[in-house]
């Protein structure tokens, strides 16, 4: 059997779609290529470039693989954008999710995996780390474009012969301890990201988004997960699937907050550089503090995360920004 991977060559797809291959899984890719890139995606692994809601594509890729199971990742992906362009995140990330997910009904696909967001909770109302049964609370449209995918998945595994695993994750960052793939997104907005090229140079400096928050240090609050700890939860997701394990959504992050300042100075300890940092107002659509309980995802997925140290996420981040070089100048 094989995995068809959408958005297999953006930042997290390419990690998975390597992950799948190192679990000698045979993998297919569907990517229109918006923002990734062709040469992010593993040469093992069969790539048909296009759109997740082109029906036809998809029926070929049905056709022409033995498919038993689809992780989701294409999307879009940047919060204040969605903020500026809703209607656009609401096509491409639930009316074309409605169109792959009729698809995978129609193929008979029976597991699915979906990419979605702590953005679907918003800001908590306590400070404790966010549970699944927390209330959900989208505070851009991004999030709500999300939780509505969230439910037309449950409401297709209650009529259908078809299960799913919604993984909510926190900030992802870093790159593949391998050096295969990283976060290689022109024009990124992810704070470790920027911070990288700050810090290599490719930009002058950065903006911290807001200084006046209730967090201790007036800085936004988030839990930054390790690539390659997701790509592994995902394995476990379709392990359980195929296993007979029935739906089920987990948050994926590791339970501890870093606001934008301390990630900032652990960018600059670890990479020895330091660069101009300018306090700018805040940002549309940011949540103030979120943090994940992932023990939804340690129980049932049988998920042990390994590199559970920022330090070691920003290395990553940082080797793989050298790698790119001055490719992505920004
Ligand atoms: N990066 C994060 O911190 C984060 C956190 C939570 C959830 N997510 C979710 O994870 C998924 C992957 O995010 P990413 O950071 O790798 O983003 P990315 O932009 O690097 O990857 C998205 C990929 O999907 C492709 N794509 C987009 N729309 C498509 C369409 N309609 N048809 C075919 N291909 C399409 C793009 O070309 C790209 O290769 C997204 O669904 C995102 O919402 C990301
Ligand atoms: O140049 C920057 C970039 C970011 N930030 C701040 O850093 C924090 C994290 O921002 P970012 O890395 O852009 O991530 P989020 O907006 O938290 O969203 C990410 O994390 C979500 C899950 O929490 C995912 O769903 C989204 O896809 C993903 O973009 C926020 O407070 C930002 O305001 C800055 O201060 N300066």
């Amino acid at each position: 059997m094989a995995v068809l991977v959408t958005g297999g060559a953006g930042y997290i797809g390419s990690h998975m779609v390597w992950a799948l291959h190192d679990a000698g899984e045979e993998v297919v890719v569907v990517d229109r290529l918006s923002t990734g890139f062709r040469w992010a995606i593993a040469p093992e692994a069969r790539f048909y470039e296009g759109d997740i809601a082109d029906r036809e594509l998809l029926r070929q890729i049905f056709a022409e693989n033995a498919i038993d199971a689809i992780i989701h990742f294409a999307g879009s992906v940047v919060v204040p954008e969605s903020v500026s362009d809703p209607l656009s995140y609401y096509d491409n990330n639930t009316v074309k999710s409605r169109a792959l997910i009729a698809a995978a009904v129609e193929a008979k696909v029976p597991h699915f995996v979906f990419s979605s967001t702590a953005a679907v909770y918003g800001t908590p109302q306590t400070a404790d780390p966010v549970e699944e049964t927390t209330p959900l609370s989208p505070e851009s449209p991004y999030g709500s474009s999300k939780l509505m995918t969230e439910i037309m998945l449950r409401d297709t595994a209650l009529a259908h012969d078809f299960a799913y695993t919604a993984l909510r994750y926190f900030n992802v960052a870093g790159a593949d301890p391998g050096g295969r793939t990283g976060q290689s997104t022109r024009g990124a907005t992810h704070l470790i990201k920027v911070a990288s090229e700050a810090a290599l140079g490719k930009r002058q400096g950065m903006d911290v988004y807001g200084t006046d928050y209730a967090t201790p240090d007036g800085t936004c609050v988030r839990d930054y997960i390790h690539v390659s700890d997701l790509a592994n939860a995902h394995l476990k997701a379709l392990g359980r699937m195929r296993a007979g394990g029935g739906s089920i959504v987990a948050n994926c992050g590791y339970g501890r907050g870093f606001s934008v300042l301390e990630v900032l100075n652990r960018v600059k300890e670890v990479s020895g550089a330091d660069f101009p940092v300018h306090f700018a107002g805040r940002r549309p659509g940011d949540a103030v503090s979120i943090v994940a309980n992932p023990s939804v995802a340690m129980k049932e997925l049988n998920w042990q995360p390994q590199y559970d140290d920022l330090a070691f996420i920003v290395r990553t981040a940082l080797d793989w920004e050298n790698h790119l070089g001055r490719r992505n100048q920004v």
